[in-house]
This record gives structure tokens, C-alpha cells and sequence, in this order.
């Protein structure tokens, strides 16, 4: 049976290019409304896996996935980076100058920011995701108006391309999770995400870094958020990489002992080739 792939957006968004990169292209995408109905649908076993966008190079993390990460406690057993090269696409046909409006996902609009400004005409119409604009397009046969998406889209709904490239920084890049609802044993797993709060006084944090650099553990990312009706106390989120798996076993002992509601989101083998 085919790995059943849980999604925001529809087929052909960057959602599904990102599965694609981890799983290869024998799966089926499961098109969902929302993150958290991705997390649903895992949860009624209605998808096996779910792919979520963690953090855009250029707009930073998606924070409320963080919450849902930590809400739902699913296991991530993977991460894929995606270099977004978002098209300019219309209907077969349409001319530049037939243009009116643009449509897209907010995050490829403000990627696209350099190439909208040369035409302040163009009215920009955010929308839910950017393979939804282009499906748009082609069932309402809308030949005013152009999708910011990628090739994959382009190619399932039919639709050219007039302008390729357009996204202002080319090395602009979304990372992924990988979640699944069953405790799947990675092996060789050398990348860790945490989470945890420290106590509200000096020093605090600094105890669970120094641990870090005495065990030669790279941290290569921390995000924080508040704890919900608690002032100045936040979760930290943090990702870590290593060489020596003995070092991660006693980081991980020492930290528990410094820190408050710790937990382990999921131990995964890093891959984050653009
Ligand atoms: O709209 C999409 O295609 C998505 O999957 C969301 C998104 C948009 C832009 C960059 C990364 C993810």
C-alpha cells in the first residue's frame, strides 16, 4: 500500500514537492485545510505520515507549528530542506499584458516582493497555498489572472509559464518535518529536536548550552514561545546535532536535571542538502 501522506494545501504545493523529496513520488497526498487537521488525520489513522513546513529562510519560523508539535507529541523522524523557485504561470495563451491580478501563498508573494514592485498594477491576492491558486485558474478559466507557484503545479494544472524564477533571494529555502503517529525507531539518527522551559532566573539557560559545548553538541537551531498565562516563562525549542551518540545519551541526561517539562520531539537523521 502507498505511504498515505498528510499535507496543508493540495496537491502540487510546495507541501507536496517537500514529500515528494523525502518519500519519492509513489505516494498518496493526503490535501488537507489547515495544519492541525494534518495532525487529525494522523491521529485518526487516516494518513500514515505528515509533512509540515517548520521555517522559511526568509520568513522565519512558522511559530504555531511549534505549538502544534509540542500539542499533539507525534514523533519526527525526518526533515527535508526545499529550495523554493516560484514561476509566474497563467492559461496557455495569456499575455503579460493581460494581467491584472496575482495570486499566491503569503510566504511565495513576499519571496516574490523585487519582481511585484517593478509592477504596481497588479493587484496581489493571497490565498491558502500556492498549487490552490493555480487549480483556481484553470477551473475558472481566469485569463486575467496569474499564479506565483511551482513547476509542479504548473504542470498538473495546465498552465505556462510566463516569467521563471521570480523569487527575489535564489537561495531561499523552507525546511520540513516528517511526523508520523508510530514510535519508528530512526536508526542512525545524529539530529535531535527539544523542548523545554528553564526556570525564570540567571544562568539558566546557559546550564543547558555550556552542556551542550562540553559534549561537543552543535546546536543548530533554538526557537522560543511563550508558555500560555505565564509571564517571562517560555518553551524553548531546540535542535541538535552530534558525531559521537554517546555524548548525545549524556547531554541528554544532564539536561533533564536542568530543565522543566523536557521532552524529546524526535531523533531523526539530519538532511538538510538544499
Ligand atoms: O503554498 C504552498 O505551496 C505551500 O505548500 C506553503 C508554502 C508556500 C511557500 C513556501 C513554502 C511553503
Amino acid at each position: 500500500m502507498k505511504k498515505r501522506v498528510a499535507i496543508q494545501g493540495i496537491r502540487a504545493s510546495f507541501h507536496e514537492e517537500a514529500a515528494f523529496k523525502f518519500f519519492g513520488e509513489d505516494i498518496e497526498t493526503i490535501e488537507c485545510n489547515s495544519f492541525k487537521q494534518t495532525f487529525q488525520k494522523l491521529e485518526q489513522q487516516e494518513a500514515d505520515f505528515v509533512v509540515m513546513a517548520i521555517e522559511n529562510s526568509i520568513a522565519g519560523s512558522l511559530l504555531p507549528n511549534y505549538t502544534l508539535l509540542r500539542e499533539y507529541n507525534f514523533p519526527v523522524i525526518g526533515e527535508v530542506y526545499l529550495p523554493i523557485q516560484l514561476h509566474l504561470m497563467a492559461l496557455p495563451g495569456v499575455k503579460f499584458e493581460d494581467i491584472k491580478t496575482v495570486t499566491s501563498h503569503p510566504i511565495a508573494i513576499r519571496q516574490c516582493n523585487d519582481f511585484l514592485d517593478e509592477f504596481p498594477h497588479l493587484k496581489v491576492v493571497e490565498s491558502s497555498d500556492t498549487a490552490a491558486c493555480a487549480k483556481k485558474i484553470k477551473e475558472e478559466q481566469l485569463t486575467d489572472t496569474v499564479a506565483i507557484a511551482n513547476t509542479l503545479a504548473a504542470k498538473l494544472y495546465g498552465l505556462e509559464i510566463l516569467e521563471r524564477r521570480i523569487e527575489s533571494n535564489k537561495k531561499n529555502y523552507t525546511r520540513f518535518l516528517i511526523l508520523t503517529d508510530k514510535q519508528t525507531e530512526v536508526e542512525n539518527f545524529n539530529k535531535a529536536s527539544l523542548c523545554f522551559q528553564v526556570t525564570n532566573d540567571a544562568g539558566s539557560l546557559v546550564k543547558v548550552l555550556n552542556i551542550l559545548a562540553e559534549l561537543d553538541i552543535n546546536m543548530s537551531k533554538v526557537q522560543s514561545m511563550p508558555v500560555l498565562g505565564r509571564r517571562n516563562e517560555y518553551n524553548f525549542y531546540v535542535d541538535i546535532e552530534w558525531n559521537d551518540t554517546k555524548n548525545y545519551e549524556d547531554a541528554i541526561r544532564r539536561i533533564v536535571k536542568h530543565t522543566i517539562n523536557f521532552s524529546i520531539m524526535g531523533e531523526y537523521v539530519k538532511n538538510d542538502k538544499v
